[in-house]
């Protein structure tokens, strides 16, 4: 096999990119690849830019008022900082998924059926395959399937969170943000988050904000540790928990400060 068949496939190639919150520096020259099919985590302290970095990579954060970026961002072959795609579009492939799950105050239905309604599809019966399909890939189904007419919020914060991953997967994104996913809940819908996460990575690539370190290093494949809005250090997980090659990842993953 030749070197460039081992070259792992990546989906966004971020390259000295840059960004500013008015005149605040924010990110500072962050440069690593995010691979295909793989779970990243983004670990660092409190205020190092975690959110903003995952935020970038589907320009919700360039929509901040007075956010200036800087640099390469290439997602499917294009610089998304320069050329500023279709954010429809865009978030239809970059999935986006919060702290505390936010459902729609609609029916669970309706709240997976909206994207692929707003990307055209109005077929009924192709609209229930793809809720179903969507529910039973983040293991909801069994829970709802009897239930797909009520309201999202009579959910449980799990079940809501998982509500969220559906309506997310159900645009058949490439890739899944999760910034801090598990952190509002219990430990058992936590467990179930991680869990779904291990399974979804068989099919898209995923990208995960996580101040515990145990669950990046329990799901994650890659691992990128943020300082002072600066990427410290990228690598493959075990190798950066076990042996990091920089001090100051080793400070941090060793509970020294943050
Ligand atoms: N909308 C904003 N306007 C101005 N500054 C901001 C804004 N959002 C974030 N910041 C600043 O940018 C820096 C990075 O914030 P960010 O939320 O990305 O960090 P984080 O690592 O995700 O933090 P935490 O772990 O506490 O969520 C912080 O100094 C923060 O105060």
């Amino acid at each position: 096999m030749t070197t460039a068949a081992l070259k792992q496939e990546t989906v966004f190639d971020i390259n000295e990119m840059n960004l500013w919150y008015d005149q605040f520096h924010a990110l500072k020259d962050i440069t690593f690849p995010i691979h295909k099919k793989e779970v990243t985590a983004i670990i660092g302290p409190s205020g190092c830019g975690k959110s903003t970095f995952i935020k970038s990579l589907n320009l919700m954060a360039s929509r901040i008022p007075g956010v200036k970026m800087t640099g390469d961002i290439t997602f499917n072959h294009q610089n998304i900082i320069i050329n500023k795609p279709n954010l429809v579009d865009l978030r239809k492939k970059v999935g986006m998924i919060f702290q505390k799950g936010n459902p729609f105050p609609q029916s669970i239905f309706e709240n997976v059926a909206y994207g692929p309604k707003i990307h055209g599809i109005r077929n009924k019966k192709r609209l229930q395959e793809m809720v179903e399909d969507s529910l039973k890939k983040t293991a909801l189904w069994d829970e709802v399937k009897d239930r797909l007419n009520v309201n999202a919020f009579d959910l449980s914060g799990g079940q809501q969170q998982r509500l969220c991953i559906a309506r997310a997967i159900a645009t058949n994104p490439d890739v899944i943000l999760f910034d801090e996913p598990t952190s509002a809940l219990d430990p058992v819908s936590a467990n179930k988050i991680e869990e779904l996460i291990l399974n979804l990575k068989q099919n898209y690539t995923i990208v995960i904000v996580t101040h515990n370190m145990q669950q990046a290093a329990r799901i994650s494949d890659k691992t990128a540790f943020f300082l002072h809005g600066r990427m410290i250090e990228h690598g493959d997980t075990n190798q950066l928990f076990s042996n990091p090659k920089n001090k100051e990842t080793e400070e941090y993953i060793t509970g020294r400060f943050g």
